[in-house]
Formats: C-alpha cells, structure tokens, sequence
C-alpha cells in the first residue's frame, strides 16, 4: 500500500479577504502560519515522513511545505517546483472580491466561475499586468502554454502530465510523497484519483492547511482517503 499526503496551503491574504486570487502570488495570513504549523505537528504526532516533495511556484503553497517540513525536521529532502501544481488561473478575476462579482454578475454565473469545470472565467489579454508572460517566473513556458483563462477542465490538463511523469515514479519506487498545492490543482488531481463525476468535483471542497492522506494500492488505485485532524 502506499500514502501520500496532499495538503492545500494555509489562508491566504486574499483568502481572507474573499479575492479571487489564481496565479496572483499572494503571502499566508497569520492564520494561513498557523495553519501551516498545526499541519506539521500534527503529520509529526502521526509517524509521517517524507521523501521528496512536490509543490507549485506560489509562495502560499511553499511556505506552507517548508513550515510542514521545519516542524518534521525534513527541509533537506529534494523538493520539485512546477507551475503545474499551481492555482487554477482566474484570468480577469484575479484580484476581485467574489462577494461583489456576484453583486454584480449574479451568484449564479459566479458559481459556474468557480466550480463548474466546463465553464471559463473572463479572459486577460496579453497586455494585463496579470498575463503570466510578463513574470520571470513562467519564462520557460511555451506561448500556448500561458494562460489567459482557466476552468477546471484546463487545470486538469496541465495538472495531469505532471502526476504521470514527475509523481507516479517517485511513487512507483515507494517514496514518500508530500504535495503541497492549491484548492483547485488539488481539485484536477483529486478528480483523476477519485475519478470523480463533473458533478461530484463540483461539491468537493477542500480546507485550507489539513492534511488529507491518499492510501493507493500498488496500481495506483485508490484504497481510500481521510484528512488528518
Ligand atoms: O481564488 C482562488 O484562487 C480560489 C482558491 O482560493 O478560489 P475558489 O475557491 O473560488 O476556486
């Protein structure tokens, strides 16, 4: 049997203060710290270490693996990054409130936004500040890989290639593997494991800094699943 441990980073900033956020790289709240910290201790209480990990290019998300790893003692072992693993990207939502987007598009629409997997956000162009073309970060990113605009499906996508290249062989060679990600690349990889229907990766929600253990059997195939508390 094998485990591995997804945790969705800490509260964020924007978290707290209800924005859409996507790729923007926004910091942990004091609570987010917290978080981060009690997830530590409590993988620790649990027996849990490491062998590797996986993490996106958004600091809310590695913070919280290095606080996590600190409390386990574990900041030396390989840690991968990839923008794969990052936030679903908003496009032109990024950085608005969601309450007032629902005041002024319905909290109907704002709900297809934010969780039916068929349905795109309004889109950046490449001129928006918010276009990741223009971050030193994705410079190795081909054109058509640069989003302007994601649904679940997108994420999916891109989430997916990455799962079978980079994490199905460290898990095939019995490492220990932590990722820590984002609500909705956690979402993308959750839907592939579970194979879970549209209309149950719409109902899924998962909490900010809890660990949530994945059993496997040796084909990958899910055993079952429990978060950490
Ligand atoms: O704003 C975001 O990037 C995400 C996660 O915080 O929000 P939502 O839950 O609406 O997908």
């Amino acid at each position: 049997m094998k485990k591995i441990v997804l945790i969705r980073h800490g509260e964020s900033l924007w978290n707290q203060e209800n924005r859409f956020t996507g790729w923007t790289d926004v910091d942990l709240s004091e609570n987010g710290y917290i978080q981060a910290k009690k997830a530590g201790e409590i993988l620790k209480k649990n027996g849990y270490n490491f062998d590797v990990a996986f993490t996106s290019l958004l600091k809310r998300a590695i913070k919280t693996l290095h606080i996590v790893l600190e409390e386990l003692d574990h900041l030396w072992i390989p840690e991968n990054k990839s923008w794969h693993l990052n936030e679903r990207f908003y496009g032109a939502l990024q950085g608005l409130n969601k309450l007032e987007t629902a005041d002024k598009y319905g909290a109907d629409q704002v709900y297809k936004w934010r969780r039916d997997p068929d349905e795109e956000p309004p889109a950046v162009t490449k001129e928006d500040p918010r276009y990741p073309g223009n971050d030193l970060r994705y410079q190795e990113l081909k054109e058509a890989e640069l989003p302007l605009s994601e649904n679940l499906n997108d994420t999916v996508a891109r989430v997916l290639p990455y799962w079978q290249s980079e994490i199905v062989p460290a898990l095939v060679e019995n490492k220990h593997v932590i990722i820590s990600a984002h609500g909705n690349s956690l979402r993308a990889l959750i839907k592939y494991i579970d194979n879970l229907t549209n209309e149950e990766v719409i109902a899924l929600e998962i909490p900010t800094g809890i660990p949530l253990v994945y059993e496997l059997d040796d084909d990958l195939n899910k055993i079952r699943h429990y978060y950490l508390k």
